[in-house]
């Protein structure tokens, strides 16, 4: 992976990827000569069936694994955000949002101011002393977003973070994200992988489809809808319907 200077056009640029894992009769193709480009700011949702490779292309992005083939281009510092918060039990909300600041070498006297500041972005102002347990499921991943801002990410990777959301938490952290990336100051380029047609139409510039596995893109659709936008709205739900009919073609055509 190369990481260059925040100067090119692309914050991100996968040129004809792929990942295998194993070798022989027992490999698995994970990604197939996936190509795409986001730019910076730009919101990128991707879907597609189970098991087709949406957490592998996050990982490689993440520089956590390395492609078999292809290249991967990303510009600036990258965070990533999961299904599960993944604080650390111990510390206090404050406490995980400051590690990151640490990690980044941020000076003790401002990390405190920092990370007030953080918490108070995701509406989380007074619960820097509680632990990850006396918090809620959204509240937790309020706090994850805020350590994920700490690391001033140019580019945010998200693996189905609000999966395990009831609707309502859902919903109120799709209006967090989308106040918390403009007030961030900066382009917030976001890959965000879910299973959830709506969401993505709800949330993105661009949906990417991929195929099953292995998993090819096969159909990139811009969400031509202004915001602020409702899940519930006439004109998310159509494009999504749009989506599902042809993500379901693509799932049957594999008998999954
Ligand atoms: N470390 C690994 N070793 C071997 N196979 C792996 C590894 N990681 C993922 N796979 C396989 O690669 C394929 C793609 O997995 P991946 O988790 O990227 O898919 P996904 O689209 O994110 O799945 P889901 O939607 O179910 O979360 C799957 O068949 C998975 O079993």
């Amino acid at each position: 992976m190369t990481t260059a200077a925040v100067t090119q056009t692309a914050a991100v640029t996968l040129a004809g990827v792929s990942k295998t894992y194993g070798r022989g009769a027992a490999a698995v193709h994970a990604l197939d000569q996936v190509s795409l480009s986001t730019a910076p700011g730009e919101f990128t949702c991707i879907i597609g069936a189970s098991g087709c490779g949406k957490s592998t292309l996050l990982s490689l992005v993440a520089g956590l694994d390395q492609p078999t083939g292809g290249d991967i281009t990303v510009n600036g510092r990258v965070a990533f955000m999961f299904q599960e918060p993944g604080l650390f039990p111990w510390l206090t909300a404050g406490g995980n949002v400051e590690l990151a600041l640490r990690a980044r070498k941020v000076p003790r006297s401002e990390r405190k101011a920092r990370t007030r500041e953080l918490l108070e972005s995701v509406q989380l102002a007074g619960f820097a002393g509680k632990q990850p347990h006396e918090l809620s499921g959204g509240m937790r991943q309020r706090v994850a977003l805020a350590r994920a801002l700490a690391q001033d990410a140019d580019v945010l990777l998200m693996d189905e973070p609000f999966g395990a959301l009831d609707a309502m938490t859902r919903d109120l952290l799709h209006d967090e994200l989308d106040r918390v990336r403009i007030s961030v100051g900066k382009p917030l380029t976001v890959l965000f992988v879910t299973h959830n047609v709506r969401e993505a139409v709800r949330l993105g510039d661009r949906v990417v489809l991929l195929s099953s596995r292995p998993g090819r893109v096969i159909e990139e659709y811009q969400v031509p809808i202004d915001r602020p936008r409702r899940i519930d709205s006439g004109q998310v739900a159509e494009l999504a319907a749009g989506i599902t009919d042809r993500l379901r073609a693509e799932v049957s055509r594999h008998g999954s």
